[in-house]
């Protein structure tokens, strides 16, 4: 059963006379207990179709639906819906507990003992048990956004809306909430979605990921399909770090030929890429660092490539090579470090390579030949 169901929604502000269209005819299912990211460049609409499915903007077109109702017209404290700020929100004059209480007091008629009941027990999950006389101005950053996220469980709501709610800590602090917010959703069950511009935290918190940009969404998938099957160029480049590499190629028939590789594909793709590209066609070809490997130089498909700079990042070197005149950035582990400055041979497999459509940025390879199915005979 599908929670939120955005169905041909858009948003289009007026700015001074000017029309913005930040959400263009979106359609989405987020699931019952769905652990959903929206992720996107700033200024993609993530934060817009947040604040829509929160009753915080009006929606210029199409439908929000929260379980079977239809919620356009229903007020942001009756939507079931508990929202989670990037900057907290937090009352400053009034205690944690107070912060925590404040909706609940105003929004329903339940007595003073459950509400405090409900406060403590949302504190003790969120370990903020005895920061609850304390004023936001004398609780850590940390803290604040606990008391925050508190306040949403508090509610008790259908669907949890969590706008970059850990944008403003810092790194460490920010990668434990992440384990936090995780906690949550599996202990409550409830649906969570999340907004991010950090691709990083949507591929290791979600169950799904729309992939926003320009008001659009990419692609919707879990972050293995996505990581594997970019459905575009724009996805591949957002999503992997460092992003993945392109070439401009031209397919020759059996052959991708880039600026100063030939790289020979097997007869199943070859018949896959003739349904989309002709002899003699431009193609790009995707490759993530982390697919390519130090070659010895005898394989058919190896590439000379020449090493400018090698970077250790943690367990990790990245090798920053010239290939002709495009760079090619590759992430191997720790162990392996070539010489600096020399010409060596890399290599990558032909099922880690992508190839995209150079104009409409589509990956020709996405549907059939990671997925194994046979190309359609008609
Ligand atoms: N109140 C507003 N009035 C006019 N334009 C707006 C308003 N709010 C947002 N926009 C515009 O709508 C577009 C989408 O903005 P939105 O905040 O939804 O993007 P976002 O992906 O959440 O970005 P960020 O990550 O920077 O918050 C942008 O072009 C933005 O300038």
């Amino acid at each position: 059963m599908s929670e939120v169901t955005i169905e041909n929604v858009s948003k289009v502000y007026d700015d001074g006379g000017n029309d913005i269209l930040a959400v263009d005819d979106i359609d989405l299912d987020i699931r019952d207990g769905e652990f959903m990211t929206i992720v996107g460049p700033s200024g993609s609409g993530k934060s817009t179709l947040l604040r829509m499915i929160a009753g915080l903007e009006s929606i210029t077109d199409g439908t929000i639906s929260i379980g079977d109702r239809v919620v356009n017209d229903v007020s942001p404290q009756d939507r079931g819906t508990a929202m989670v700020f990037q900057n907290y929100a937090l009352y400053p004059h009034m205690t944690a507990r107070k912060n925590m209480a404040y909706g609940l007091k105003l929004t329903t008629d339940l007595g003073k003992e459950e509400i405090n009941d409900r406060v403590e027990e949302a504190a003790d999950m969120m370990g903020i048990s005895q920061q609850l006389d304390k004023k936001p101005g004398s609780l850590s950053g940390g803290q604040q956004q606990r008391v925050a996220t508190g306040r949403a469980i508090v509610r008790d709501p259908e669907v949890f809306l969590m706008d970059e709610p850990l944008s403003n800590l810092d790194a460490k602090l920010r990668m434990h909430m992440r384990t936090e917010i995780q906690r949550i959703h599996e202990d409550l069950g409830t649906t969570i979605i999340y907004v991010t511009h950090d691709q990083e935290e949507a591929m290791t918190m979600s169950d799904r990921v729309a992939i926003f940009d320009m008001g659009e969404i990419q692609q919707v998938g879990t972050p293995d399909e996505i990581y594997n099957h970019p459905a575009n160029l724009f996805v591949a480049d957002f999503i992997g770090s460092p992003s993945m590499n392109t070439f401009d190629v031209t397919f020759d028939g059996s052959r991708l030929v880039g600026p100063d590789f030939e790289y020979e594909l097997s007869a199943e793709t070859v018949d896959h890429v003739t349904q989309y590209a002709g002899e003699g066609d431009e193609l790009v070809l995707g490759i993530r660092p982390e697919d390519i490997y130090l070659a010895d130089g005898s394989g058919t498909n190896d590439v000379s490539a020449y090493l400018d700079v090698l970077e250790p990042v943690g367990s990790d070197n990245y090798l920053y090579f010239q290939v002709g005149d495009d760079e090619c950035r590759v992430r191997v582990p720790g162990d392996v470090k070539p010489e600096e400055n020399k010409e060596v041979f890399i290599a990558f497999d032909e099922e880690n390579i992508h190839l995209f459509h150079p104009e409409d940025g589509t990956n020709i390879l996405a549907e059939s030949q990671r997925t194994a199915q046979p190309v359609a005979d008609d």
